[in-house]
């Protein structure tokens, strides 16, 4: 890392124009391509101000190239980013006023924390006796005020994810760019660290892109999120629709489980026709795992029923999920584990049901 930017930071009539607190982000037509690979392809996209949208994507479908573009680190190949309606195609990274946080934290290691904190504010020019204080405020703000004098190996890896999050926004940019931020810590510390990801982010309001691969991180932070396949954006949506309503195949299965009701040998009833090239899809949560001779429930009539034999029951404490071949299918059916309620072995016949209107149609 160069510690001496400063000295080839641009005169300050050359500087971007300061943006408001908050920027707007548009993708127009995005392309990079290496060689043969065509790492982002056409992808159009616009960020409202204040909004936490995440990237989701398997490995290699794109997710980082997007992020890189925008942070200006590389160049792309073909349309242009705007941010607050001006391209910065242009604009070098170090003049893109924007806070980034990288899953290795990359904080300075021999500099102390006060000194990680206080490295942007210097690069801003601001005087001394305000960037301690701003220093001393941030610190306070992540519950790291007694750390001002660590070196960053003496923090545990949640705290030096703090102050790298803390080094990102004490500048005040319009733009936090999150790198798979939490990818390094342990399960606990990382939902420990999504609510406080969140509580900053509604408190700073700043314009946000994480980018991860973890599913439930981004259904936990994200206003929107893009699922990125092969360079393409394959849906963008709030979590609760990208979840609730997959459009396709991919998301259906990238996001949680689905099962996809293709070619089974019982007729799926729904009060929607699918049109052509689109199949059933129902979330194992949906299903209803109960004895053959239970009672008739009192919405029967908007319910699908067929019976089927336990293959296989998995118990991941909160949840219980079973495998029931129905004929020559095998339906995933999830349940939350509550006291008094019936528990099936391999083997033994059940009934599955659902309400007809919890069958969603995607495309193949
Ligand atoms: N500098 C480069 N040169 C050549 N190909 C590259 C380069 N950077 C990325 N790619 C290719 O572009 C595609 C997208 O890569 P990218 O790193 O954006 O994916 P990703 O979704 O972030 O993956 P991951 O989750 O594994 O980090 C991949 O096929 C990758 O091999």
């Amino acid at each position: 890392m160069n510690l001496n930017l400063k000295n080839h930071l641009p005169a300050e009539d050359e500087v971007l124009q300061k943006l408001p607190d908050t920027a707007q982000i548009e993708f127009r037509n995005v392309s990079k391509i290496y060689g043969a690979v065509a790492a982002v392809k056409d992808i159009s996209l616009s960020v409202s101000r204040g909004e936490f949208l995440t990237i989701l994507g398997p490995s290699g479908s794109g997710k980082t190239t997007a992020l890189m573009l925008l942070a200006g680190f590389t160049t792309p190949t073909g349309g242009d980013i705007l941010i607050s309606g001006k391209s910065v195609s242009e604009v070098p990274s170090y003049r893109r006023d924007q806070g980034i946080v990288f899953q290795s934290y990359a904080l300075f290691p021999h500099l102390t924390v006060h000194h990680n904190l206080e490295f942007p504010l210097e690069m801003r020019g601001i005087k001394a006796s305000d960037r301690a204080s701003r220093v001393k405020r941030m610190l306070e703000r992540v519950r790291l005020g007694e750390f001002g004098e660590r070196m960053p190996s003496q923090l545990s890896g949640g705290q030096q994810q703090r102050v790298a999050v803390a080094r990102a926004l004490i500048a005040d940019p319009p733009i936090l760019l999150l790198d798979e931020p939490l990818g390094a810590l342990d399960r606990n510390l990382r939902e420990q660290m999504q609510v406080e990801i969140k509580e900053l982010h509604k408190e700073f309001g700043k314009t946000t892109i994480c980018v991860t691969h973890d599913q439930e991180e981004a259904l936990t932070l994200s206003d929107r999120i893009v699922v990125m396949r092969a360079g393409q954006i394959e849906q963008i949506d709030t979590p609760e629709a990208l979840y609730d309503r997959p459009k396709t195949r991919f998301v259906a299965n990238f996001l949680g489980e689905a099962n996809i009701l293709e070619s089974v040998d019982f007729k799926i009833e729904s009060d929607v026709v699918p049109s052509s090239g689109m199949v059933s899809m129902l979330r194992p949560e949906r299903i209803c795992v109960s004895v053959p001779s239970a009672a008739r429930r009192a919405d029967a009539d908007h319910r699908q029923s067929v019976s089927g034999i336990v293959d296989d029951m998995i118990y991941a404490g909160p949840l219980r999920k079973y495998r029931v071949r129905v004929g020559n299918a095998t339906l995933i059916a999830r349940e939350h584990v509550a006291s008094g309620q019936q528990v099936f072995r391999p083997g033994e016949e059940v009934r599955l049901d659902w309400l007809r209107s919890d069958i969603r149609f995607v495309a193949a």
